[in-house]
């Protein structure tokens, strides 16, 4: 399978850690990942943005392990913040998990189905 970045010459180039498209041709798998609560295996939600974001990474992390892919497959993921405010966070802890790879991406204010999850990630991977 081979991933191929794409930023349009002439559009915004990011400069915060995903590319504008990606390109993706000889995959036999695609998996679809649910959004990614902070939630623990024992039901914990940890508390603050910084804990939950790591949590609901090593989530789509353990999604991808369970379906015999990595974080290398990852072709597209959807970032709901519960608040603008966390949304630098989001990018440093988000590259931080993610070891610097780029994906596409999209981040989305909006309400989060339990008031005390803080964010919840969706993912699309290739293999
Ligand atoms: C995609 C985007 N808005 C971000 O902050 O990474």
């Amino acid at each position: 399978m081979e991933k191929r970045p794409i930023n349009a010459d002439d559009a915004f180039v990011p400069t915060s850690g995903y590319v504008q498209a990606m390109a993706i041709s000889g995959h036999s798998r695609l998996l679809f990942v649910s959004g990614q609560i902070p939630v623990a295996a024992d039901g914990r939600v940890p508390e603050g943005f910084e804990a939950q974001c790591r949590l609901a990474w090593r989530n789509v992390e353990a999604q991808l392990k369970a379906a015999g892919l990595g974080l290398d497959n990852l072709v597209l993921h959807r970032t709901y913040l519960a608040d603008r405010r966390h949304a630098l966070d989001n990018r440093r802890i988000r590259s931080e998990m993610l070891g610097g790879r780029e994906t596409a991406t999209t981040v989305v204010i909006a309400g989060i189905f339990d008031e005390a999850w803080l964010l919840e990630i969706e993912a699309i991977a290739a293999a």
